[in-house]
């Protein structure tokens, strides 16, 4: 799922499938509504020109001296008409948006389904042009479909409009339906022209305009407010997107000129077949060719038809930009799986031997440099395994991998001998309990947040409250304004519907990683737990007392800890050292030391440095 959005051109093959899309979604969403709104769509077509017939029978019937009953019903059905035309297009336009409400829901439906089911790992989530194309099929997926169903019957209307009134001509000129015609070749082409300009527009337009979103949101979100205000990049930020702005209007602006330009001088040539032909229907009318009547059918005719042909060749290129943007919705919709996951995959037993890294080679991309090269790892079942190694050396990579967010470009990662290729990603994450290094505090409750590690327990308080006193948070929660309930947000109010809403509150750093620790220890009866950094940001007497938890909680467990504090690390029952993409040191605390290598230097250096500062 590649390729600059802008390149995309439609098929006609293409175009029949988005229709064919649309019209489905619509019919499963809201076919009361699609129904009502093609009676309202034939009944609206019709309306002018029945209006325009009646008026030309009731003018004609009173030059001609018409009376009684006949004039009556005449002027009834007239006035009948005209409460028609007033109210058919509101009725369109309550269906339309009743149509469009129920189709956003499916089509978010479906798309979110889709992201859920075909985006399991994280390759395709770091493709700038994967965002492009997923922010153009949220949009399409909210307006697209109702657009197009909308122009559908757009064009349904004016079409029958302009039959209508083409008839009308017709019966009284045929000439003059030649005339009329002839004048609208240059408007269709032109609104063809400024039509296809307007789609390329929209593409230049939307890059400038999330480039602006991107930096009024830097200027508004209180997670960056802090550094904005520090370094004083305000007005920085507030220029860029100011010339994003600049650069969106003034493509926006040339556009507009040549529609200006181009309208008015149809506009004109439209009005000068109006006027030649107003002309011509006086002299008839004078000549006694034509009763008053028809003077004003005619009158009405040629403006019929002019407008509904302008109608139907916007609406015709509303259509064409709805198409291209379900076009987006369809390969977000349709896309791959970024993981393959075999037809039958291998189940994920519980863990008897362990992991295994075998040989495994990866990077990011194949334009990135290798990350691990020829990597060879036993993390043996029911024991510890400490890694280490410095910033950037592929720890947290590896963590990846064995959560199978990505798979390796080359080698294998083994469960219990199984390669993770070959088994569904979502079971064998039912088998792990994991902390982020970069992990996750939700603007949710505080339950909630530790809630979402394992759904089935989201409703537990009493597990829930027990994971939190095994994170050392406890006490942190229970005192919030709402205990458990409290909101960790400064976004949202609690309870907007309720009087008096109350806002939420931010956490500490630590208080913020021992409740993302909480969230994995929820996750308790995993295979597999990984700690990558749980105590980065704990000050000592906080670091050693949850290390100290986590031994108990880890002790018999299959677990895998990283850190760069290796007091935290030293019991584990095996030590390994990352380095050059490989494992270059492996054993025990004591083996390591007397191995006098990387882990030994790193652990005296660490050393070092408290025995310097300590109190004699
Ligand atoms: N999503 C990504 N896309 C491209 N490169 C990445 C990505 N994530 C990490 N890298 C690169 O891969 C290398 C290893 O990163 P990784 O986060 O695994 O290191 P680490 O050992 O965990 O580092 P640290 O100790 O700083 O946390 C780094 O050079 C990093 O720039």
């Amino acid at each position: 799922m590649s390729g600059a959005p802008a390149t995309v051109r439609l098929t006609p093959r293409m175009a029949l499938g988005h229709v064919r899309t649309a019209a489905r979604l619509a019919l499963k969403a809201a076919p009361g509504s699609l129904a009502g709104l093609v009676v309202l769509t034939v009944a609206g077509g019709l309306a002018p020109v029945v209006t325009a017939w009646l008026t030309g029978l009731v003018l004609d019937g009173l030059v001609g001296g018409m009376s009684g009953p006949a004039l009556v019903w005449l002027t009834v059905a007239l006035a009948l008409a005209g409460i028609a035309t007033v109210v058919l297009p509101r009725l369109s336009q309550y269906a339309e948006s009743e149509l469009g409400r129920r189709v956003r829901v499916i089509a978010a439906d479906r798309l979110y389904t889709a992201m859920n089911h075909r985006l399991r790992g994280l390759a395709r989530l770091e493709d700038p042009r994967f965002h492009d194309r997923i922010r153009l099929a949220q949009q399409a997926g909210s307006t697209a479909p109702g657009d197009l169903v909308n122009s559908a019957t757009g064009i349904g209307k004016s079409t029958l409009t302009l039959a209508g009134f083409l008839v009308t001509l017709l019966l009284i000129n045929p000439w003059l339906v030649l005339a009329v015609g002839v004048a609208a070749i240059p408007t269709v082409r032109a609104e063809v022209l400024l039509g296809r300009r307007r789609v390329g527009a929209m593409w230049r337009i939307g890059y400038a305009e999330r480039r602006q979103y991107f930096y009024a949101n830097l200027l508004s979100a209180p997670r960056e407010a802090k550094e904005v205000r520090l370094f004083g990049l305000g007005a920085f930020f507030r220029d860029r997107m100011l010339t994003e702005l600049r650069s969106a209007n003034a493509t926006n602006r040339a556009l507009d000129r040549r529609e200006l330009g181009v309208q008015t001088m149809l506009g004109v040539l439209g009005a000068a077949v109006a006027g030649g032909g107003l002309v011509w229907a006086i002299q008839a009318a004078r000549s006694g060719q034509m009763t008053v009547g028809n003077v004003m059918v005619f009158v009405a005719a040629v403006a019929g038809v002019q407008g509904s042909l302008s109608a139907i060749v916007g609406q015709l290129g509303g259509a064409h930009r709805a198409m291209l943007m379900l076009d987006h919705y369809h390969v977000a919709t349709t896309m791959e799986s970024d993981l393959p996951v075999p037809a039958s995959p291998a189940p994920v037993p519980a863990l008897v031997a362990g992991i295994e890294l075998r040989d495994v080679w990866f990077r990011y991309g194949p334009d990135r440099p290798w990350v691990l090269r020829g990597m060879n790892l036993t993390i043996p079942a029911g024991r510890t395994t400490a890694l280490v190694g410095l910033n950037g050396a592929g720890k947290s990579t590896l963590v990846k991998l064995l959560c199978r967010l990505y798979d390796p470009v080359r080698g294998q990662v083994r469960w219990d001998g199984v390669d993770l290729r070959e088994t569904d990603p979502a079971e064998l994450r039912e088998r792990i309990g994991t902390v982020f290094q970069d992990y996750v505090e939700y603007e949710l409750s505080a339950a909630e947040n530790i809630g979402l590690g394992d759904l089935t327990h989201l409703q537990d308080r009493d597990r829930i409250e027990s994971a939190a006193r095994h994170a050392g948070v406890h006490h942190v929660l229970a005192s919030l304004p709402n205990g458990y309930d409290t909101m960790l947000t400064r976004m949202f109010l609690e309870g907007v519907d309720t009087e008096g809403p109350e806002t939420g509150v931010l956490l500490s750093g630590g208080q913020g990683q021992r409740l993302a620790l909480a969230r994995a220890l929820l996750r308790d009866e995993r295979d597999l737990l990984i700690l990558d950094e749980p105590s980065s940001g704990l000050d000592a007497e906080a670091e050693a007392e949850i290390h100290a938890r986590l031994r108990e909680h880890r002790a018999g467990r299959t677990s895998l800890l990283i850190s760069h504090r290796l007091n935290t690390i030293r019991e584990a029952d095996q030590i390994a050292v990352l380095a050059d993409g490989k494992i270059t040191e492996c054993g025990n605390h004591d083996q390591l030391i007397a191995e006098n290598g990387a882990y030994s230097r790193l652990f005296a250096l660490q050393a070092q440095g408290y025995v310097e500062t300590a109190p004699r």
